[in-house]
C-alpha cells in the first residue's frame, strides 16, 4: 500500500473514531444532566463509580467496556422516584410486582430504571437492558454484562474501603462467579443485621453463583 493512501486511511480512522467517541460523550454528557435534575449529588457519585468499576471489571473479564460503562451509568435512573410513581410506571410496564416488591415499591427501582434508559435514552440492548434490571437482586443464569453491574453496584469505590469490601474487590477482578456469590452473601448478612425483608430472588442469584464455583472447581 502506498504511503499516501496509508495516510489517508489512518486520517480516516481518527476521525471515524473521534466523531464516534464525540457522539458517546455527547450521549453520556446528556445523561448526567437528566442525573443531575433526578437524583441526589451523593448518588451521581455513586453512579459515577458504578460506571468506572464496570469499565475496569469489563477490561478484567475481556467484556465489552462500552457496554458495561452504559449500563453503569444508567443502573440507577429511577433511584428517586417515589413509590407511587415506580409502581404506576412498573404497572404500565408490565413488570412483575410481586409481594416483596409491592410492600417494597424502591425495590423496582432497577426494572423502572431499564424503563427509562429506553424510553429517556434509546437504549436498545437487552443485555444493558438486563443488567440494569438485575443490579439489585441479581438473577440465576444472569449474563457476565449482569455480574459485572450486580458487583459494580455493591464494591464502587464510594462504597468505602473496609477489609471486607477491598476482599470482594479482588474476588471480582479475579472470578464474576465468585465475586457474585460472596457479594450476595455480604448483601444477605446486611439485610439479616439490618432486619429487612429479604428478597427471594438475591438467595437464588447467591446459589446459582455458588454452584458454578463449585463445578468449575470440580473439573
Ligand atoms: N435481596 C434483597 N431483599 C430485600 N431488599 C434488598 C435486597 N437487596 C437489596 N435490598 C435493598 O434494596 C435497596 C436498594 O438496593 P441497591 O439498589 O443495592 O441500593 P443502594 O445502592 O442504595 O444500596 C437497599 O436499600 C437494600 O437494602
Amino acid at each position: 500500500m502506498s504511503k499516501a493512501l496509508l495516510q489517508l486511511l489512518v486520517k480516516y480512522r481518527t476521525e471515524q473514531n473521534l466523531l464516534v467517541s464525540t457522539k458517546q460523550n455527547l450521549w453520556r454528557k446528556q445523561v448526567i444532566t437528566w442525573l443531575e435534575y433526578n437524583v441526589s449529588s451523593h448518588r451521581i457519585n455513586h453512579i459515577l463509580g458504578v460506571e468506572a468499576t464496570c469499565i475496569h471489571l469489563a477490561k478484567c473479564h475481556q467484556l465489552p467496556e462500552k457496554k458495561a460503562a452504559k449500563a453503569g451509568l444508567l443502573h440507577d435512573l429511577a433511584k428517586f422516584f417515589p413509590p407511587d410513581r415506580l409502581l404506576r410506571i412498573a404497572r404500565k410496564a408490565n413488570i412483575e410486582i410481586d409481594e416483596i416488591s409491592q410492600q417494597h415499591p424502591h425495590l423496582l427501582h432497577a426494572d423502572v430504571s431499564a424503563v427509562v434508559a429506553q424510553q429517556e435514552f434509546g437504549v436498545k440492548s437487552t443485555k444493558i437492558l438486563d443488567a440494569i434490571k438485575n443490579h439489585t437482586l441479581g438473577n440465576p443464569e444472569m449474563s457476565s454484562l449482569s455480574c459485572i453491574v450486580y458487583l459494580a453496584d455493591k464494591i464502587e469505590p464510594n462504597r468505602g474501603n473496609t477489609n471486607e469490601l477491598n476482599r470482594l474487590r479482588e474476588i471480582a477482578t479475579d472470578n464474576l462467579y465468585q465475586g457474585v456469590w460472596e457479594t450476595s452473601d455480604y448483601t444477605l448478612q446486611y439485610l439479616v443485621s439490618d432486619r429487612k425483608l429479604i428478597h427471594p430472588r438475591t438467595v437464588l442469584t447467591r446459589n446459582w453463583a455458588l454452584r458454578k464455583v463449585k463445578k468449575t472447581a470440580s473439573l
